[in-house]
Formats: C-alpha cells, sequence, structure tokens
C-alpha cells in the first residue's frame, strides 16, 4: 500500500500541491488527470522523491510505502519501491543501447546475472522492441525511445510504477499493448500503478480509480465514471454520453455502443456523407506548397522512408500518422531541410530545401520539433516571445497571444526551464506560428496539452490554413486529427498504405478511427457534429 499523507507542496510563490490525500493499494491503477501545467508531473516527482530534491520548492506532509516513510529516502533509494517513468525519455536515459538501458535498473539492485538475462528477453518480447536490442538508444523514433523507458523500469519489478504521460508518444496500437502489459503486472503481481495522462481516451478503460488534481491544487479522487459526470476535463466517450444524457457515463466503445439506437435515431445522416466516387468536390484547390516525389530517405543501411510521394496544399491541415518508427519525423525533418534525400526530390516553395541556408529554410518552413525545449535558450518566457515578435517582424505581442490561447496563465517572467511539459511546448508552438511561414510542420504537437489547450491549438492551425498555409501535423492523436484534419496519409514502414480526407481514411482503420466514429460508425468523427445534429433534429421535430 502506497500513501501520500496531507502533502503540500510550493514553488517559492506559487502553491501547486495543497493537503493532498492519495492512498493506492496493491494491484491497483490510479489515474491522474488535470489541465496543462496544474502539477501532476510534481505530484508524481514527490512520489519518486525527485521533488524537492532536484526542484527546490517546500514540501510538508508525508510518502508512505507500506506503512514506513520515505520522504528522506533519496530518488536513488527509492528505485526498488518506485519505479519512474518521466515525461521526455532520453533526458533520463543512462546508457546507450537498448539492452543495456533494460539491464541498467536490475544491476544497481545487485540482481544475478541469469535473473537480468531472463528479465532483458520478457521485457523485448513484451514490449515488441526485440530486433531494436543493440541500437543505439539516440537513433531510435520517439515511441521506440518511450518504450525502452517503460520496459527499463519493468524489469526491477517496483512495487510502485509512476508512469508521466506514458502513451503520448505511443501510437494508439502500441499505447493499449503497453497499457495492457501494465495491466497484467496490476494484476499478476499485485504492482500499484500511478499513471498521469492527458489523453483519457486512452487510460480511463484501464483506471480503477481517479484523481483529478485541480487548479489551487486540491485533488478529487474516486470512481471514473462518477468523476467525470462533472469534471472539466472528459474524453471524446464522456462528452458523448453527457450529451445523450447516459447514465452511468459508459468508458469504453463497447459500452457506448451497447446505448446508441436510439441516439442514432434522432442523428439522422452524418453531416458530410463519406464522397461518392465522382472526384472530388468542394473548393478549387490550389498548386502544392511542397511537394515530395519518390522520396527515399536512409539512416545507414535500412530507408526510414520508401518511395513516398505527398502534396502539401495550402489551406489544407493534413495528418500524418503511422505506427511508431514508420518514418513520420523523418518526413518532416526531410521537408525542412535536415535529412538529405537518398533518392527522389523535396521541393518547398519551389525550392530544395536541404540545399537552402538555415534562414531560407525558415522562411519556407517552421517546425515544431518533438522535443520543444530545442527551440528554447532564453532566460525568460517574456524574452522568448519578444524575441519571436522580432525574428517574425510580427506585432509586438503576438506569440505571447498564441501562448495564452494555448497555455493560460503562464508566467512571463518565468524560466522555460521551469515550465511543465505542456506550457513549454504551447511556447515552442507560438514561437514557430509567430514567424507563420508558407508550410508548417508539428512532430506530436499535444503532448501535455488538456483538451482545451488542444481544441484552442487545432482552432490555430485552421486559421492558419484559412490564411492559406499548409500545415502537416505528424500525431498519434486520433481525436486531435478528427478535430483538426482536412487530410490524413498513414505512413507504415517508410510507405505510404492510405491517403484521403480524414473521413474516409480513420473509418477504413480501426486503429486511427476516434471515438466517435467508433461508437457511432463512419461518417461521424467529432461530438460538436453530434451536437449539431441533435440540436437541428430537435428544431425539425420538437
Ligand atoms: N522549478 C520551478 N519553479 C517554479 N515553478 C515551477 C517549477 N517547476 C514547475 N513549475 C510550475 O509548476 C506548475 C506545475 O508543473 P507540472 O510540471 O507539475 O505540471 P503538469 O500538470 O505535469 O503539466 P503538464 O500537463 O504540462 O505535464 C507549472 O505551472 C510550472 O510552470
Ligand atoms: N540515426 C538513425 N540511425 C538509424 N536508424 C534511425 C535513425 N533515425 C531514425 N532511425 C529509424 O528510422 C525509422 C523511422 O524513424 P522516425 O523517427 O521517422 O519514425 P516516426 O514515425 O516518427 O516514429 P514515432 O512515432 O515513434 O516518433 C525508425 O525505425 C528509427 O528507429
Amino acid at each position: 500500500m502506497f500513501e501520500l499523507r496531507d502533502v503540500t507542496f510550493r514553488y517559492d510563490d506559487r502553491l501547486v500541491l495543497d493537503h493532498v490525500d492519495l492512498a493506492i493499494d496493491h494491484g491497483e491503477l490510479v489515474l491522474l488527470a488535470g489541465p496543462t501545467g496544474v502539477g501532476k508531473s510534481t505530484l508524481l516527482g514527490v512520489v519518486a522523491g525527485l521533488v524537492p530534491a532536484f526542484t527546490g520548492g517546500t514540501l510538508t506532509g508525508d510518502v508512505v510505502i507500506d506503512g514506513a516513510s520515505v520522504l528522506e529516502v533519496p530518488a536513488r533509494e527509492r528505485a526498488h519501491l518506485v519505479g519512474y517513468v518521466g515525461q521526455n525519455p532520453p533526458a533520463w536515459f543512462v546508457t546507450d543501447t537498448v539492452e543495456e538501458e533494460l539491464a541498467f535498473g536490475m544491476e544497481q539492485l545487485g540482481l544475478a546475472a541469469p535473473t537480468m538475462r531472463r528479465r532483458v528477453e520478457e521485457t523485448l518480447d513484451l514490449l515488441g522492441i526485440a530486433d531494436l536490442r543493440h541500437r543505439d538508444l539516440r537513433t531510435l523514433s520517439g515511441g521506440q525511445q518511450q518504450r525502452v523507458a517503460i520496459g527499463s523500469v519493468l524489469t526491477t519489478h517496483p512495487r510502485l510504477l509512476v508512469l508521466d504521460e506514458p502513451t503520448s508518444a505511443l501510437d494508439p496500437t502500441a499505447a493499449e499493448d503497453v497499457l495492457a502489459t501494465v495491466t497484467r503486472l496490476v494484476h499478476d503481481l499485485g504492482v500499484s500503478v500511478l499513471v498521469a495522462e492527458h489523453r483519457l481516451e486512452r487510460v480511463v478503460p484501464f483506471a480503477d480509480r481517479l484523481c483529478l488534481l485541480g487548479e489551487g491544487g486540491r485533488v478529487r479522487v474516486g470512481d471514473p465514471a462518477g468523476l467525470l459526470v462533472d469534471a472539466p476535463i472528459a474524453p471524446p466517450i464522456v462528452e458523448l454520453g453527457r450529451l445523450a444524457g447516459w447514465s452511468p457515463l459508459p468508458l469504453t466503445v463497447r459500452d457506448a455502443r451497447r446505448r446508441t439506437a436510439e441516439l442514432r435515431s434522432r442523428l439522422g445522416t452524418p453531416p458530410d456523407p463519406l464522397p461518392v466516387e465522382t472526384g472530388p468536390t468542394g473548393p478549387v484547390r490550389r498548386g502544392p506548397a511542397a511537394e515530395v516525389r519518390n522520396l527515399v530517405v536512409a539512416h545507414g543501411p535500412v530507408p526510414a522512408l520508401r518511395d513516398v510521394d505527398l502534396d502539401l496544399v495550402p489551406g489544407t491541415v493534413t495528418g500524418l500518422m503511422g505506427r511508431n518508427g514508420a518514418g513520420k519525423s523523418t518526413l518532416l525533418w526531410s521537408l525542412q531541410g535536415r535529412h538529405a534525400a537518398t533518392r527522389g526530390t523535396v521541393r518547398v516553395g519551389g525550392d530544395d530545401p536541404h540545399r537552402l541556408r538555415p534562414e531560407a529554410r525558415r522562411r519556407h518552413t517552421g517546425l515544431v520539433p518533438q522535443s520543444p525545449a530545442d527551440l528554447l535558450y532564453l532566460e525568460t518566457v517574456a524574452e522568448e516571445c519578444a524575441a519571436a515578435d522580432r525574428t517574425a517582424s510580427a506585432a509586438v505581442g503576438t506569440c505571447a497571444g498564441l501562448l495564452e490561447r494555448l497555455a493560460p496563465g503562464i508566467d512571463p517572467a518565468g524560466h522555460p526551464r521551469d515550465l511543465s511539459e505542456g506550457q513549454r511546448l504551447a511556447l515552442a508552438v507560438s514561437i514557430v506560428l509567430t514567424a507563420g511561414p508558407p508550410v508548417l510542420l508539428l512532430d506530436e504537437p499535444t503532448r501535455g496539452l488538456d483538451y482545451p489547450g488542444k481544441h484552442a491549438l487545432a482552432g490555430i492551425l485552421r486559421d492558419l490554413a484559412a490564411e492559406g498555409r499548409a500545415v502537416l501535423v505528424a500525431t498519434h492523436d486520433v481525436e486531435f486529427v478528427a478535430q483538426v484534419a482536412d487530410d490524413v496519409v498513414v505512413l507504415a514502414e517508410g510507405e505510404v498504405v492510405s491517403s484521403g480526407p480524414v473521413r474516409e481514411v480513420v473509418a477504413e482503420s480501426p486503429a486511427f478511427a476516434p471515438q466517435v466514429t467508433k461508437v457511432l460508425g463512419p461518417g461521424w468523427l467529432r461530438v460538436d457534429e453530434v451536437a449539431a445534429a441533435l440540436a437541428t433534429s430537435a428544431e425539425v421535430s420538437p
């Protein structure tokens, strides 16, 4: 049994956790949720012994594991009790290769060699990374790194597993597999798990209880379905349930499907029926802002992209999806110019971006990288925003205005290093969007963002597209794609395996379908469409 007892934590003048009590039983999975920057990572850090030791700030209260206080036990010595996976796996890697990383924690615990060997093999299989075992950690894709990080704590068989946004870099299928693996440990070994996650749709089905952390640092803990009735954050399926007046709220697609007959009868046909084979309709599209033809890009012997064709059209938001390691980031960096084409061509605004100087590249494209900290180098948030406005010759306050829409309430005098993951991402996105180049590339831009933040980002990207920009978003967040994308391109092992209008592509593939499509069938993507259809049908038949 694990407990936080009356924990209060503050950074100087900012109260982050206010008299928090939380108990987690053996074999229980608790989901921690709350708005961007509210203090979820801080709470997990308290449990793992990182806060306040590595962050500063003042902590009162107690952290208890199996009846004994661990407050005075340093993080390193808590490692056999608490397995912690942070938000940015590469920052935590201590070795060079996948196998070494999986073994490292066990070596620290002094486990016998045969045990270590067995657990490494088991974990490689469990997480589907056996073929990566000898790879250099730095060359792995984001999702591959995430799996290794989770594997490296699983091998130590901790009593409590603490995971900070473990699924944000994982493709939908991998996310489900990893959570199922964790749940199996919970059940078989009685491990306790505390997971912080914004994508509630992914984790709620696995959660025994929900802990909601609100502004002001107060928590509410309880049964997920009960708490979500009026929680400020809710996955699409819960919003759908609230709209339809379902009680108790369904938390899984399966539960929701059983209740849809009545809702469907009120809904009529989907908003934008699947296009029939009559060719494109709608506004005439202009020529592409970026063109990729027969592109092959190899990192060493194995090509990461094989014969890829892609057009990015002004006025369009394109979602780029596909399994971990499918080649999404490689494609973005090829469009940006960092990667050279091994074969084939890339043209952005008519030029080969790889041959351009950095300033010229920036005029053509803006890229928000997977690790947003790479873009930040100044001392305060305000300085970053002012520099972004100056560089882009944008009106003073442009960048700060974008930031306020994405993640409200950030202290402009704060250091970017002290931002939460979602706040830092919002700042990086704001800086790139301030420049407003004709082609915008975003690599997994919803990490750390709560539902309102994602909604705001979707709105901003739609506005930029409406101004005539071409936007390409690589993401595993199927709900975000449903909100923002016109078209979707799916990569598999470096090849384009499907592309077209979002409604068609996601309806064809269960892995990429958002919850509303899974519940109501092809044609429906978002809760707001369902709400609009219900309003119309109420007008027609009062
Ligand atoms: N060293 C620090 N000094 C001052 N404030 C800090 C420091 N570290 C974090 N903060 C602030 O504390 C708050 C909580 O941050 P935390 O990372 O715990 O949030 P979070 O809920 O995990 O966010 P996200 O959803 O983005 O992951 C944020 O507002 C952040 O700006
Ligand atoms: N420097 C490198 N050396 C060897 N292989 C590499 C290197 N960089 C990337 N790769 C491999 O190329 C493939 C494509 O990687 P990429 O980062 O483009 O995938 P991704 O679709 O963005 O994945 P994710 O969704 O996990 O972020 C992966 O298998 C990755 O391991």
